[in-house]
């Protein structure tokens, strides 16, 4: 029998009752994907992408289908599967190691205080973040606050990083700085991730494969491309390469010719 992927999302459909009745978003959607692979899940807007997030990181259960991680079905949040929004979420009362710490107590009970005080700095460390350690959230540039919801995640040693558009309310140098320190922490630790984007350039620089999905209700996958970019990724050399090119002009024919945007084909 052939193995099942790290996550394998398996036949899913979402329906969410309304006053209208069922509303369909995903129509049995199904997505394998492997250890230390970063996907990135693209679409226009309400087309279902958070649903089918939230249904991974089991605040959104599936009205048919399965999620399985390492084999276990997963029908419940979990530490196993860290989330990122784009609204960091860090408690503003807290430190910065505060915040990340109380992720770090809940998930590593074993550890002794300074083994998990070592742990906290070694996550900041990882996002360049250890000079703020004692700031407050409300201290913090909108970059810095998501630099943290970063290391709180990872510090979690999940199984799977799922991220909700998490550089979406960024300017667009900080988020080509967060772009790069994504890139730089996948490629020490070999995350398995799974990124919602609106953003082309974004996805085809961070992703392994980019995940396209046509427009609601009843979404669907539409096309699954992987993006054969060497690693690692230096942004301008990648993007200066051939298959950059190419990728870019497969997801931007699906997002603008194939499944246009329904706010602009309303128009
Ligand atoms: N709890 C709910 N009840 C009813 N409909 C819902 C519910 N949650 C989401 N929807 C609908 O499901 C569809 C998909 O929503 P979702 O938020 O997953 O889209 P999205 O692709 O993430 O959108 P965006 O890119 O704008 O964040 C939308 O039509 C939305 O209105």
């Amino acid at each position: 029998m052939k193995q099942r992927s790290t996550l394998a999302l398996e036949n899913i459909t979402v329906e969410f009752p309304t006053r209208n009745g069922l509303f369909c978003a995903l129509d049995n959607i199904s997505l394998n994907i492997e250890k230390g692979e970063f996907v990135a899940l693209i679409g226009h807007s309400g087309c279902g992408k958070s649903t089918l997030l939230n249904v991974v990181a089991g605040l959104v259960k599936p009205t048919r289908g399965v999620v399985f991680l390492d084999d276990q079905v997963v029908d419940a949040p979990g530490p196993d599967r860290a989330v990122v929004f784009q609204d960091h979420s860090l408690l503003p009362w807290l430190t910065v190691e505060e915040n990340v710490r109380l992720a770090v107590d809940k998930t590593t009970p074993g550890k002794s205080k300074a083994e998990r005080r070592d742990w906290v700095m070694h996550n900041l460390e990882l996002v360049q973040m250890t000079h703020a350690a004692t700031k407050r959230p409300g201290e913090l540039s909108g970059g810095m606050k998501q630099r943290v919801g970063i290391a709180r995640a990872i510090a979690m040693n999940p199984r799977v990083l799922l991220m909700d558009e998490p550089f979406g309310a960024l300017d667009a140098l900080t988020r080509a700085s967060l772009q790069d320190a994504v890139m730089a922490i996948q490629a020490q630790l070999n995350n398995t991730v799974l990124m919602i984007t609106h953003d082309v350039d974004e996805a085809i620089l961070l992703a392994d494969r980019v995940v396209m999905m046509t427009n609601g209700p009843a979404a669907r996958i539409g096309e699954d491309l992987a993006v054969d970019i060497a690693r690692p990724r230096a942004r301008l050399a990648a993007m200066d390469t051939a298959e950059y090119a190419a990728s870019r002009h497969a997801v931007v024919h699906f997002l603008h010719e194939r499944y246009r945007n329904p706010v602009d084909q309303a128009a």
